[in-house]
């Protein structure tokens, strides 16, 4: 709808008056809060002087409406200094102007000048359409710069109002859409849509599946929805804690500043590679090769890690023996017998709490083996034994205390995981081993943090879960020689329990959280379900996903690991259906290849169409650099944001050389982000170039799918650069 430049200034004029009175009073509210807090004063009072967030009264909203907590996520927002009211609504009854905005803000009459975006008196600014008005006539939607009105968009929801309102502008949502990206996601909250507003509000309990296609906003969907939950359920989620998973810590970059941007900053962000730093001490961020990767995220590993804590460590012979000398009389148990007592114990408890069980059951099967006929007072033949010292040494080499990187690392001996995990192909355990050859040669290297990958830490957390953790003190400080040992296995041992003495493990048992957010959750292998699981065994859950863009490659397993995890709890799930991130050009061919080999993606329907048709290239390997140069030059003059470069891992190294190494490219070097399909995963670029799909496709473990997240990355502009070969095409047809 067309307006004259009066009639918008008119209305930028009236709306700053309000915006006005609205810091006015937030300077006020501040200073009480202040001063509150100086003075240690009982927070919660009942002399409202201040603000506070809305008018509905009830013990919900009255739990924060002290001017204390207001100042102090005012404080969160400060440091965006994104526009504090960003809506009105107009309504039918008593000609009514509500605004909205990231916290709520009463005058000193207690009159509500804002209201949070979150309340139940915000919700029609999100729900009503021309479909369905909910009574709103107009909705409006402010831009400001700081405390600076600087534009409108209008949407008129009831045309058959009979209504003077002047209506601005071509809608907020195509204003925001068509705005070039920076490099960390915004929030929407100004223009959530009503189908998101569904998924945002659902309720606390069980579990809450958002689903759809690239670009439906089901990211942004879930952040809004974790400061939804916090505003609903401040008290236990504060306590419990909230705690957002995606799959990298560039996501985690990318997304961070989305929640601070609505006023909350109690929310825990982790990559999947740190979720179980709490109970390692450690995280990861590399990834296995594809075959490596998608073993160890198999639940076949758990039979595999159960197998391997019931393998001795030593299975030499002579460790494998104990032997007791009483009153001349040799006792001894075998390594069958031995085998018995373990099974026994870690049926019992974990390997390292076990260990008092086991000295008990040795003990007590010792004492058994001395002959009736030789005459011995039982206390005396107890203390003998217990006290002899070379049950001590067996029991320090026999039942040391295992660190979960110390059994992991087993897994390079081709021998002994050909021994544990039975259940995996030739193949399988060749690519197993393979991926911990680093450790091999050399025990120590197990501390080496940098080794272990992504996938490693889950494996770890079920080894620390079947483990337990180490006990701080071991009597192990005795010389250590074993029994009927050579030199070299007195010193193997030694080596051994010093190595256990001198590690540092965090003994924290896993943070839990009451509420856990994953993002990318197609991308979650069941064995980091059930890392994710023991953070969370009491918490509800916001789960994200789209199998369509999944990485792994067996999802009807991560599937089958995601309805245990939900279990009985209540289900629901919200699937997106329109696509805010790419125009229809660039989606429509996106969608004709995965269609090709996943049939039942859900496609969504792009909002926006750009008449630009995207660009089909192809190049040969020598001729890369010069044809990725031109495409990036012209690139950099049509779209004023950020221009993802997206790669197969394999010449990652060689494009980001490229573009070090060019003068006129390093003009625009800071809008210019080399990454491969995985690491694009969640993230999003004006200008695309798609390097080499075929050789993306043959790299991923996803195949097809991941070349689906590489094309679907553009809001503006795709190219795709062919090296070689174009067979990918093909899906074109
Ligand atoms: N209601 C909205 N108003 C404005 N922008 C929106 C809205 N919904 C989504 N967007 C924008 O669309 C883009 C895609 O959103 P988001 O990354 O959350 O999608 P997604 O479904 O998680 O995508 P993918 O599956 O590809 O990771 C973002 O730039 C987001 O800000």
């Amino acid at each position: 709808m067309s307006t004259s430049r009066a009639d918008l200034n008119r209305e930028i004029a009236l709306e700053q008056a309000h915006v006005d009175r609205v810091y006015d009073n937030l300077d006020a509210a501040t200073a009480s809060a202040k001063s509150l807090a100086e003075q240690g004063r009982e927070i919660y009072r009942s002399d409202r002087t201040g603000w506070t967030r809305e008018e509905d009264g009830t013990a919900l909203f009255e739990r924060d409406a002290f001017a204390y907590q207001a100042a102090r996520r005012l404080a969160i927002l400060d440091a965006e200094h994104e526009g504090l009211v960003f809506g009105r609504i107009d309504l039918a009854k008593d000609d009514e102007a509500r605004y909205i905005g990231r916290i709520g803000v009463r005058d000193s009459d207690y009159e509500p000048l804002v209201i949070d975006w979150r309340a139940p008196a915000a919700e029609a600014f999100y729900r009503a359409t021309p479909a369905e008005p909910m009574g709103v006539i107009r909705r409006r939607v402010l831009r400001c710069r700081d405390d600076k009105v600087i534009g409108l968009e209008d949407d008129l929801l009831d045309s058959s109002a009979d209504t003077a309102l002047p209506i601005i502008g071509e809608g907020a949502l195509m204003a925001s859409l068509t705005r070039a990206r920076g490099r960390t996601m915004k929030d929407i909250v100004a223009t959530i849509q009503a189908e998101q507003d569904e998924a945002i509000r659902a309720p606390y309990q069980g579990v809450t599946i958002i689903a759809g296609g690239p670009g439906t906003g089901k990211t942004v969907v879930a952040l809004h929805r974790a400061a939804y939950l916090l505003y609903t359920n401040r008290a236990r989620l504060e306590r419990g804690g909230v705690l957002v998973v995606g799959p990298s810590n560039v996501f985690m970059n990318y997304i961070e500043r989305v929640l601070p941007s609505l006023g909350e900053d109690t929310v825990t962000l982790k990559a999947i590679g740190s979720v179980a730093a709490d109970v390692l001490g450690m995280s990861s961020e590399r990834m296995d090769q594809a075959e490596a990767a998608t073993v160890k995220g198999s639940l076949a590993m758990v039979a595999v890690l159960r197998r391997l804590v019931r393998t001795p460590l030593i299975d030499h012979p002579d460790a494998l023996r104990v032997r007791v000398t009483v009153k001349g009389e040799v006792l001894g148990l075998e390594a069958r017998e031995l085998g018995r007592i373990r099974d026994q114990v870690l049926a019992q408890t974990k390997l390292n709490r076990g260990r008092d069980l086991a000295l008990k059951l040795v003990i007590a099967a010792l004492k058994a083996k001395f002959p009736e006929d030789v005459g011995i007072e039982p206390a005396e033949l107890d203390e003998r034994v217990r006290e002899h010292p070379s049950l001590a040494m067996f029991m320090n080499a026999w039942w040391p205390a295992l660190s979960a990187p110390r059994v992991l690392a087993r897994l390079s001996d081709p021998e002994l995981t050909g021994r544990v995990a039975t259940s995996l192909t030739a193949e399988q355990r060749a690519a197993l081993t393979a991926s911990y050859g680093w450790l091999r040669g050399s025990e120590a290297d197990a501390d080496n943090l940098k080794g272990w990958s992504i996938a490693d830490m889950a494996l770890l957390d079920e080894l620390v879960s079947i483990l337990g953790p180490v006990p701080e003190d071991r009597d192990a400080d005795v010389d250590v020689f074993l029994e009927g040992g050579d030199v070299a296995e007195v010193l193997t041992t030694a080596d051994l329990l010093r190595f256990e003495r001198t590690e540092d493990p965090d003994e924290d048992p896993q943070t839990t959280y009451a509420h856990i957010l994953v993002d990318e959750g197609q991308d979650v292998t069941p064995m980091q379900w059930r890392m994710l699981r023991r953070r969370g065994p009491q918490s509800s859950w916001t789960i994200v996903g789209d199998p369509a863009q999944s990485s792994y490659p067996y999802p009807e397993e991560t599937a089958k690991a995601l309805d245990e995890l939900i279990g009985r709890a209540q289900r629901r799930t919200f699937t997106m259906s329109t696509n805010y991130r790419s125009p229809s050009e660039v989606f429509d061919l996106a969608a004709k290849v995965i269609t090709k080999v996943y049939p039942d993606a859900e496609l969504p329907k792009a909002v926006r169409s750009t008449g630009i048709e995207p660009r089909l290239e192809a190049t040969t390997a020598a001729d890369l650099p010069a044809a990725l140069r031109g495409i990036l030059l012209d690139l950099a003059g049509q779209v004023n944001g950020t221009i993802g470069i997206v790669v197969p891992p394999s010449r990652l190294s060689e494009v980001q050389l490229l573009l070090m190494g060019d003068d006129r490219l390093a003009a625009f070097e800071d809008r210019l982000i080399v990454v491969t399909a995985l690491q694009a995963k969640g993230l999003e670029y004006d200008g695309v170039v798609v390097v080499s799909p075929d050789e993306i496709v043959a790299e991923a473990p996803g195949g097809v799918r991941v070349l689906y997240v590489a094309l679907t990355r553009a809001t503006q502009r795709l190219v795709t650069l062919d090296v070689d070969t174009s067979k990918w095409r093909s899906l074109l047809d």
